[in-house]
């Protein structure tokens, strides 16, 4: 369905207020569909859910301990996270301002500046998880 034809409102800022029952199930099948709408449309998710993998066969191929595999995880869903509003706030950008405007490079660099943050501390926590037991093995 093309972006600008009329689709019914699951819930509206006018029914918000209503105190409407709006079911829990409905409230996860819209954020899964935001989720692999992302994953689907960016090539950033699609890498890191690449590392995700990757760092979870790492995980169980060197037996990591329980503090490692928690950090790992919490890295994992930081940068779903981080990436997913990323995506979030280039489609509210592009809907509020189409044209070149100053706000809205800021607002998608400044985006995109908190997912290199989150990136570069996930490669931090995985250098220091898994670069130590790959050394053991490969000089043992
Ligand atoms: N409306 C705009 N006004 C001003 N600058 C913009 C605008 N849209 C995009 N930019 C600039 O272009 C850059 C790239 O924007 P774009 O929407 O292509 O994001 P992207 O390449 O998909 O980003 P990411 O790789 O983080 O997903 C932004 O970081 C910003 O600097």
């Amino acid at each position: 369905m093309p972006a600008n034809e009329t689709k019914p409102f699951v819930r509206t800022a006018d029914t918000k207020g209503l105190g409407q029952r709006y079911k829990l199930g409905s409230a996860f099948a819209n954020a899964g569909r935001g989720l692999a709408e992302a994953v689907r449309g960016e090539r950033n998710l699609r890498i890191d859910a690449g590392f995700a993998v990757v760092a979870i066969a790492l995980g169980f191929a060197l037996r990591i301990d329980t503090a490692s595999w928690l950090a790992v995880i919490v890295c994992i869903g930081m940068m779903f996270a981080l990436e997913t509003l990323n995506t979030a706030i280039e489609a509210v950008v592009d809907l509020a301002s189409p044209g070149y405007h100053e706000l809205a490079r800021k607002a998608k660099d400044c985006a995109a500046g908190a997912a290199l943050a989150g990136a570069i501390a996930s490669l931090v926590v995985g250098i220091i998880v898994f670069a130590p037991r790959l050394l053991a093995l490969f000089i043992s």
